[in-house]
């Protein structure tokens, strides 16, 4: 027996166990199972998808849906293997809170013998991720394999085609094909879940969706990514290069499988864009995210900051501003005593400005097995309990089409790093364009045990200078720094970094 034409039978005897009387049942769109009845004798006939005719039986106490909730996770890896482990441990607890058991029945990765500390020998085996999404024996569907396309979409998109109910983790794909799937969602009734793509194991999707639904948000700003947090403080903590606490991070299962996207920044605009569509109510747009990243980082960076007073952070910031909204990704000076600079290691931290609630912080672990798939399971209960939300806190056809706002100059002190070639004239030469520019330098550093000596390709030696600049325009900046590098002055490509005062 198929799986509508079991389920339609469910419903006729639901239906009929309670006297009422079924109008008219039928397959109206292709591969999505609605159903048109009367609940009851005498009411308006109701159109309604296979989840919330379930939905409804559940709020009715029909007993079936007191059976087990099936679950397939396709990606074993640290999230997936996590979540399979927490699931079959902790199975009673859940099922006490839930009032129904939650169970993994099915499993999708690439290597079926491959020991992940987790038994999964009892459990039926895909090596198709969306052979399992579409899978009979399963009532929903957790994609944890990553990407934001590939075999990731397309099981999430085919489980929410035929209705089942989603629990993903994956910001690339939300960033991506959000309002897509979102949309694919509300089409077909199933739910689609994503609190684990947001700062691992804080609970900001549901704060954003539900707890300040009605908020008016005017900026959201914070740390997104917790193995550049985790890099940027053991470097400052530890003095450990960037590649080793890389490797560290990669090891502790913070990093995503390919690590250019924390180091460069996108994680982080992935996760931005997600919020800020859930704050300001726009079309997702991560590709109007201006993006830069941490790799560029070095310890003298990091030892200059300290000694001025402020510590690096990688902050993704998005604002609501006349004339639409201004999002980007960069490392920032940010002064040691505010609160997102207490922030450390894999620590994420989301700043809130709303306009009753005025200024929220969430903090915790951004990134990580275990607070990921809390967050993973805290969706999965939710589905289980049949709550309802639009997946992007308002139905997709009513979000606004990106406006994106003119790119404000920044405008503020600025930490500017650069390789002077050791030669007379050099460091007058780059006071002047600044002048020119009309820049003021509060401060230059050229402290010799942390100047590393580089050498120029006509051979000569240069020397590492640190300006910070009073308030000024980027564009002043990038302007004098690029007549500095056509005087011919400096060694390689300066860097600059915003200082903020939060
Ligand atoms: N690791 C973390 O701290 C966090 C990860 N995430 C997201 O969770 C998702 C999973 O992340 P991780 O577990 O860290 O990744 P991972 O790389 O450790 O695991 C990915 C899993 O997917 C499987 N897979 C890959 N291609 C497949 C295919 N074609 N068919 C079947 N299985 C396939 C792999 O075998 C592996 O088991 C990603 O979207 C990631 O961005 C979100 C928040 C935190
Ligand atoms: N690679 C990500 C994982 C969580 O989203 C991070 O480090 O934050």
């Amino acid at each position: 027996m198929s799986d509508i034409q079991s389920f339609r039978q469910a419903v006729e005897s639901f239906i009929s166990a309670r006297g009422w009387t079924p109008t008219r049942f039928g397959r109206i769109v292709a591969g999505d199972p609605l159903f048109v009845f009367d609940l009851r004798e005498g009411r308006e006939p109701r159109s309604e998808t296979r989840t919330r005719i379930l939905k409804a039986m559940a709020e009715l106490g029909d007993t079936d849906t007191q059976a087990p909730l099936r679950v397939g996770v396709a990606g074993l890896g640290n999230v997936g293997a996590t979540l399979v482990r927490i699931l079959q441990k902790d199975s009673a607890e859940l099922t006490r809170k839930l009032g129904r058991q939650l169970e993994v029945v099915a499993v999708a990765a690439r290597s079926r013998s491959r020991d992940r500390g987790i038994d999964i020998s009892g459990l039926e085996w895909f090596d198709d991720p969306v052979a399992l999404a579409k899978w009979d024996g399963i009532d929903l569907f957790v994609e944890l394999i990553g990407g934001e396309d590939g075999p990731a979409f397309a099981s999430v998109k085919a489980a929410l085609e035929i209705g089942r109910p989603v629990v993903t983790a994956n910001k690339a794909l939300l960033a991506k094909h959000g309002v897509t799937l979102a949309h694919l969602a509300e089409e077909s009734g199933a739910q689609l879940g994503f609190e684990a793509a947001v700062a691992g194991g804080i609970p900001v999707i549901k704060t954003l969706r539900e707890g300040l639904g009605t908020a008016r948000i005017a900026k959201v700003f914070g740390i997104m990514n917790g193995t550049c947090n985790y890099i940027l403080t053991r470097m400052g903590n530890e003095g450990i290069s960037f590649a080793d606490c890389l490797k560290d991070a990669q090891a502790l299962g913070y990093a995503e499988a390919d690590p250019t996207f924390d180091v460069e920044g996108f994680d982080t605009a992935h996760k931005l864009s997600i919020l800020s569509t859930l704050c300001f109510g726009y079309e997702i747009a991560p590709e109007k995210i201006r993006v830069e990243g941490v790799s560029s980082i070095t310890q003298h960076d990091i030892q200059v900051a300290a000694e001025l007073g402020y510590k690096i952070k990688l902050l993704g910031i998005a604002e609501r501003t006349e004339s639409g909204i201004e999002q980007r990704v960069h490392p920032t000076f940010v002064p040691k005593g505010s609160a997102i600079a207490g922030v450390d290691g894999v620590m994420n931290a989301i700043a809130l400005e709303t306009d009753h609630v005025h200024e929220l912080l969430l903090a915790g672990p951004g990134a990580g097995g275990p607070p990921t798939a809390s967050s993973v399971l805290s969706d999965i209960l939710d589905i289980a309990r049949g709550t309802r939300v639009p997946p992007l806190g308002v139905p997709s056809a009513e979000l606004l089409p990106y406006r994106e706002a003119p790119h404000r100059a920044h405008e503020g002190g600025f930490y500017i790093r650069l390789s002077a070639k050791d030669v007379p004239g050099a460091l007058a030469a780059i006071a002047t364009r600044m002048g020119e520019k009309s820049i003021s330098i509060d401060s230059v550093i050229q402290r010799s045990d942390l100047s590393a000596k580089a050498i120029a390709p006509d051979g000569s030696p240069a020397r590492t200078v640190v300006m910070i600049t009073q308030q000024t325009l980027e564009s002043s900046v990038r302007e004098a720094l690029a007549q500095i590098a056509d005087d011919g002055f400096i060694v390689g490509e300066p860097q600059l970094i915003r200082i903020e005062k939060l």
